[in-house]
């Protein structure tokens, strides 16, 4: 049977980060739907720069991707009981805690694995695996 993934981000400014953790969400299963934040969601930290439809588009042009779509402004449980996936792939630094989770997807009646997917290793010196590190460097040199 096959088995469907769910991953989540912001996905604002791509970086080799994100495409390891897509790459290891969709090697967690057969199909890879990835849901993108709302900027009324993200508030945790700044606020995306690019529109959703636009952070959605380029997420879903990623080869790991099956199906990118925007996630719900104010349930987060909401897109995950109409896709009724088989894992949840959280990423490694996002704050929403696993046990919290699977709590809430019971009370939902969503029967689910959540498993925490792991950092990128850095393939180079100088690689830039955060959007705000790599916001931070256009601000320092064209600031
Ligand atoms: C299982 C799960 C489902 C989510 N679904 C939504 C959603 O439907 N809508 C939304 O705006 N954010 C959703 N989020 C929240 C964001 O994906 C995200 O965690 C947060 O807003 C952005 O922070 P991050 O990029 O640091 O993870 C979900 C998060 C998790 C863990
Ligand atoms: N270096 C990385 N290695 C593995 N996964 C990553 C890495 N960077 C981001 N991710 C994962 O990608 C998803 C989306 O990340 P997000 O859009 O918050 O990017 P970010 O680069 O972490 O942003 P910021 O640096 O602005 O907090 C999250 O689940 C996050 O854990």
């Amino acid at each position: 049977m096959s088995r469907t993934v769910i991953a989540q981000g912001t996905f604002d400014i791509l970086h080799p980060g994100h495409v390891h953790y897509l790459e290891e969400a969709a090697a967690m299963g057969d199909e890879l739907y990835v849901i993108v934040a709302r900027k009324a969601n993200v508030d945790h930290k700044e606020a995306p720069v690019c529109p959703a439809s636009q952070r959605r588009d380029v997420v879903g042009a990623l080869e790991a991707v099956d199906e990118a779509l925007l996630g719900h402004e104010e349930d987060i449980f909401v897109p995950i009981e109409e896709i009724d996936p088989d894992v949840i792939a959280l990423g490694h630094d996002q704050h929403h805690d696993a046990d919290a989770i699977r709590t809430a997807l019971e009370g939902r009646g969503v029967d689910c694995e959540v498993r925490r997917a792991s950092a990128r290793e850095p393939a180079a010196d100088d690689e830039i695996l955060s959007t705000r590190l790599i916001i931070d460097r256009i601000l320092e040199r064209r600031g």
